[in-house]
């Protein structure tokens, strides 16, 4: 029997498989079809989820394992902020470790155990980056600028400003209000940039933020190959960087900078050392449910509830306590 494991961090939702387990590893395109199988809201498992993170062996001399990210769409990202930290408990529980490095698509990854938000909420800080800001690293055409910085695009939406930022997938931010942040327009640019258009051709994870006040941001975000996830943690990152890069008065760089969203809250906290910009990413890395499932149907993709044995772990009455005593601008918009 294979195992997988249901997992969120910020209620932003994944399964975790271990490639290191099985008996036959899968190949990349039986993980897009189990990817697309597992998630998906009305046949998936569970409810579905929001992508497939793939544990396996290193790559890089210094790293413990490797993570890959399946969206929901079966497209690969180079990067998951909310589910490296789920990935990163799952390795110190596997290993036995609390602080080590998970090689990504771009680079080794720095991750370490942090300590509990609440009773029963484990949390990880991990390292988000490389970042980068110009447009080989974030293809973007026609729009008149080779980087977006607080830069007004009427084209994307009149009024508004917008930054982008690769950390390393693709993220275009703006500051808006809370009416904007709990309108349509999300919506709307969301399906727009990941489908065809003549501005983003590899799509985008676009998010909105609302500044709450100094250090304090809330950030909704519509995702590139999945659409609206309870939260994003390479957009939170992303959009406290850019933060602090646009707003110095009320976001300082080393400082920790609280960010609320739809599925609870993260800290998150904007570096730049030796030259390179980055971010840590502090959240729960909470683990929902096992599973149990023959192999072999993890090579055909579909994984039916009654394929499988599912045991809840109980974390998640621990994960809502804690995001019920959260202010209450900790808006549920989804
Ligand atoms: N949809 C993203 C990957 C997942 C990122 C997100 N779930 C996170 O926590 O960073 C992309 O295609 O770039």
């Amino acid at each position: 029997m294979a195992q997988l494991l249901k997992v969120h961090g910020s209620q932003n939702s994944f399964f975790i498989l271990d490639q290191t387990k099985l008996a036959q590893p899968l190949a990349d395109g039986e993980l897009r079809q189990l990817a697309q199988g597992l998630t998906d809201s009305h046949n998936g498992l569970l409810g579905g989820a929001d992508g497939l993170l793939v544990v396996d062996r290193p790559t890089r001399p210094g790293a413990v394992a490797q993570m890959r990210v399946i969206n929901a769409d079966g497209s690969e990202a180079s990067m998951c902020g909310n589910g490296l930290r789920t990935v990163a408990r799952y390795v110190a529980e596997r290993d036995g470790q609390t602080t080590f490095k998970v090689d990504t698509m771009d680079s080794s990854l720095q991750v370490r155990q942090a300590t509990e938000l609440a009773p029963g909420v484990l949390a990880f800080a991990v390292e988000i980056s490389p970042v980068r800001f110009d447009k080989t690293a974030l293809p973007f055409d026609n729009l008149g600028h080779d980087r977006l910085l607080g830069t007004p695009v009427p084209e994307l939406a009149p009024g508004l400003t917008f930054t982008t930022l690769a950390v390393p997938n693709p993220h275009l931010i703006s500051f808006v209000s809370q009416q904007t942040i709990e309108g349509p327009l999300l919506g709307e640019l969301g399906p727009y940039l990941n489908g065809d258009n003549p501005y983003f051709s590899d799509g985008v994870n676009i998010n909105f933020a609302q500044i709450l006040g100094p250090q304090k941001l809330f950030v909704r975000t519509y995702e590139r190959g999945v659409g609206f996830t309870n939260a994003c943690g390479t957009g939170m990152s992303a959009t406290s960087l850019a933060f602090a890069l646009l707003h110095p008065a009320s976001a300082a760089f080393d400082e920790p900078i609280t960010v609320y969203n739809p599925g609870g809250m993260v800290k998150t906290i904007a570096h730049f050392t030796h030259q390179h910009y980055w971010i840590e990413l502090i959240g729960n890395a909470t683990f929902t449910h096992r599973i149990q499932v023959a192999e072999e149907l993890l090579h055909q993709g579909k994984v039916a509830a009654h394929d499988a044995k599912i045991t809840a772990t109980g974390e998640q009455e621990a994960y809502q306590n804690f995001v019920h005593q959260l202010p209450h601008f900790n808006l549920s918009v989804n």
